[in-house]
């Protein structure tokens, strides 16, 4: 699918050639010839647990910065980038969903919801009044009111993940990655949790890239990529 207003060419993600490795590690972790994600597309990515998926996101999120090839990510050239600069990147155009959620433990899951907005005023503008947006984000993540005052060290894990999916989708980045969303919780949460995921993804025109082992959740996607298929360095075993 993609959005109103850009075409195919103008590629949400498009890597050419791009190594990385771990420090120490005797070959390379990713090493991709050729990965385009389309504006607006939906994709399911999977593999083998240490086929190098969450590595493979925090290159495109700007994490981590690759040792060869190129990486553009809506337009800009991630690898160029010094390292404040890709947090900056991040912060405004990408929301990211880490496999450890990544929150922190002594703020309310409100502030924690929030906080990408203090970090990019670019974020905050497009949230406009952040308390609703916040309060909008938690009441589809069937995220009680009174919850959303307490710590997050305080929640559950099915609760936290909930939290930085909010977190995430707040200010309607244009970029969102996903890394496993749906492990901590259960069918029912699953669902509801994809239904808002796809459903503000696609009303902002952003792009999903979505790692799940789950495979059951593939058939809601534009597209299923195994990543053995696309990584030299992963056997084609998934
Ligand atoms: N910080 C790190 N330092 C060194 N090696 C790492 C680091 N993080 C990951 N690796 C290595 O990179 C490889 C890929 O790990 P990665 O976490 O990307 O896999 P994954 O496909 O996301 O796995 P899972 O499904 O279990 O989350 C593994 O061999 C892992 O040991």
């Amino acid at each position: 699918m993609v959005a109103a207003g850009r075409t195919v060419s103008d590629a949400a993600v498009a890597l050419r050639g791009l190594r990385f490795g771990w420090p120490g590690a005797a070959q390379a972790c990713v090493d991709i010839a050729d990965f385009t994600l389309a504006a607006g597309e939906r994709l399911f990515l999977h593999g083998p647990s240490g086929s190098g998926k969450t590595t493979l996101l925090s290159l495109i999120g700007g994490v981590l910065r690759a040792d060869a090839g190129s990486l553009r990510v809506l337009g800009t050239d991630l690898v160029a980038l010094s390292g404040p600069r890709r947090d900056r990147f991040r912060a405004d155009h990408i929301g990211f969903i880490f496999q450890q959620f990544n929150l922190i433990p002594y703020l309310s899951a409100a502030d924690n919801i929030a906080l990408p907005c203090r970090f990019s005023p670019l974020r905050a503008q497009r949230a406009g009044d952040i308390g609703a947006a916040v309060a909008r984000l938690a009441g589809h993540l069937d995220l009680p009111v009174d919850l959303l005052a307490r710590p997050a060290a305080e929640l559950s894990v099915g609760q936290q993940q909930r939290v930085a999916a909010a977190r995430a989708l707040i200010g309607a980045p244009a970029l969102v990655v996903a890394d496993e969303p749906t492990s901590a919780l259960d069918a029912a949460r699953q669902d509801a949790f994809l239904d808002l995921l796809l459903g503000e993804c696609a009303a902002a025109g952003a792009s999903l890239l979505f790692v799940s082992h789950d495979l059951r959740l593939a058939g809601r996607f534009d597209r299923c990529v195994a990543l053995s298929n696309i990584n030299a360095t992963t056997e084609a075993t998934a």
